[in-house]
């Protein structure tokens, strides 16, 4: 490989390094929607539920939380299908949806837009973001929540959404760790700073984002959550991305002008290979396509698709599993369609297979490198090594070919700009799944983008001659 690429390799590793997991603030909202509305327990001899409202301003009387507070049910947290109690794992009250009403609306209150640029990476397109309320929850002293990732509910879920009314509290403070970087988001303090009328705190992030709740010390921290979820137009159609490209889009951008340019590079034409930095959620049961991916890339890894999309490079995206069990140990299948989790090593028979070597399939031919391994992690130093060239199988690169290739022949070659090392294992379905709900309908699985890369004077590359 040629020093220029070398570098532009780096390049393009820099600026996706260049990557926020969550968006927050405080947002100054009208006085009334700090009320909620909520039922009463039944009463010892089946009274029928009352409501009651509570104003979740500074000023709330600690009897007014208490009678809250008893109207909370103990906050479960999900190991695989099973809602579990575990004051070890999580003390929290909870009320559901269907038992209380905020006059907080998200959208109208301009919280919806002040996440949309962070959530949906600064390009609004044809997608839209919907949040769904999900629980009232109260942290009074002493409770907290352990780390965990969001249960994912659908496919187009990408992230949560915590609102944070304005009662006295310390501590409670939200962590959020994503790869090596970890955030603390201190709502009470940041609500402290704002001494200007009522608002409410909010943090935005995507959902299979690590988070813990510290120990509340003293007081009572009131939220809302929300699911969020990405919707999109009709059409389906990928609008271009517009606007004016941010710094690091661009620094990603000469990177793979650099790389387009290097006659040397990819002579023949092949693919960039990306692993991503966030993991999506697929279903488990039934019959499934994977739904456009494109759509759903969340930070870092929907700057690969909006600056080869504006430099005209197809992007595809593909699901990543280790097939160890497919007589070789390092087998390394690339899917369009999630596999069917049920499946187990044990079960396959011949036709499972056929079945999993269909069309949209990909055999990588060399296995990837860092196959296994903890993404950064120092003691390993096979970890931070990428595989550089790797051969996705013609039968996905040329749809005319003939399916059966796995000789080699005419395989294209892939150039792995961030190891794809984090794989779902065809063999553990859902493994022991710890969120904040039960349920494994979805479990978070690994995806590779590939951005086709044209021979040198073909296509879009001609003008880099
Ligand atoms: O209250 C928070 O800050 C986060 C709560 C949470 O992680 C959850 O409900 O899943
Ligand atoms: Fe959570």
């Amino acid at each position: 490989m040629s020093q220029s690429v070398k570098g532009a390799t780096e390049t393009l590793r820099a600026a996706l390094a260049v990557d926020v997991a969550y968006t927050c603030g405080v947002q100054p909202i009208k006085a009334e929607d700090l009320c909620v509305y909520y039922k009463l327990k039944t009463g010892p001899h089946g009274d029928e539920k009352n409501a009651r409202s509570i104003n979740l301003d500074g000023e709330v009387s600690e009897e007014e939380l208490e009678q809250l507070v008893a109207a909370c049910d103990p906050a479960p947290f999900g190991l695989d299908d099973k809602d579990v109690l575990d004051e070890k794992v999580r003390k929290a009250g909870q009320i559901d949806v269907e038992n209380f009403v905020a006059r907080l609306d998200v959208s109208a209150a301009g919280i919806i837009d002040a996440i949309i640029p962070e959530i949906l990476s600064g390009e609004k397109s044809n997608r839209v973001l919907r949040a769904e309320m999900y629980k009232l929850n109260v942290y009074g002293r002493g409770c907290f929540f352990k780390p965990h990732q969001d249960t994912p509910r659908a496919q187009n879920m990408i992230g949560s959404l915590v609102i944070f009314f304005p009662t006295a509290h310390k501590g409670g403070e939200l962590v959020l760790t994503h790869g090596e970087d970890k955030f603390t988001f201190d709502s009470a303090a940041e609500l402290g700073k704002h001494k200007s009328g009522p608002a409410v705190a909010y943090i935005a992030f995507y959902s299979d984002t690590k988070h813990e709740v510290l120990p509340v010390h003293s007081g009572h921290r009131v939220t809302l959550t929300f699911n969020l979820f990405v919707d999109h137009a009709e059409s389906g159609a990928l609008v271009l991305p517009h606007g004016v490209p941010t710094p690091v889009e661009r620094e990603f951008e000469s990177g793979l002008v650099s790389m387009l340019a290097d006659q040397t590079f990819l002579p023949e034409g092949g693919f960039l290979g990306f692993g991503l930095a966030y993991t999506y959620p697929m279903p488990t049961l039934g019959e499934y396509q994977l739904p456009p991916m494109l759509h759903l890339l969340k930070g870092s890894d929907a700057r690969i698709r909006t600056v080869a999309t504006r430099l005209g490079l197809p992007v595809r995206a593909k699901i990543v599993y280790d097939a160890g069990w497919w007589g070789d140990e390092n087998t390394t299948v690339l899917m369009d369609h999630p596999v069917n989790a049920e499946w187990h090593v044990e079960d396959m028979d011949e036709r499972d297979v056929a079945q999993i070597t269909g069309e949209g399939v990909t055999i990588l031919e060399e296995p990837l490198h860092s196959r296994g391994k903890q993404p950064g992690s120092d003691s390993d130093p096979g970890a931070k090594t990428v595989h550089e060239e790797a051969h996705l199988s013609r039968e996905e690169t040329d749809s005319d070919s003939d399916s059966g290739s796995d000789s080699g022949a005419g395989a294209k070659t892939v150039h792995w700009v961030t190891p794809a090392n984090k794989m779902m294992r065809i063999s553990t379905p859902s493994g022991s799944y710890f969120g904040n709900h039960g349920g494994v309908n979805y479990i978070y699985g690994n995806v590779a983008l590939f951005v086709e890369v044209p021979a040198v004077g073909d296509g879009v590359r001609a003008k880099y001659l």
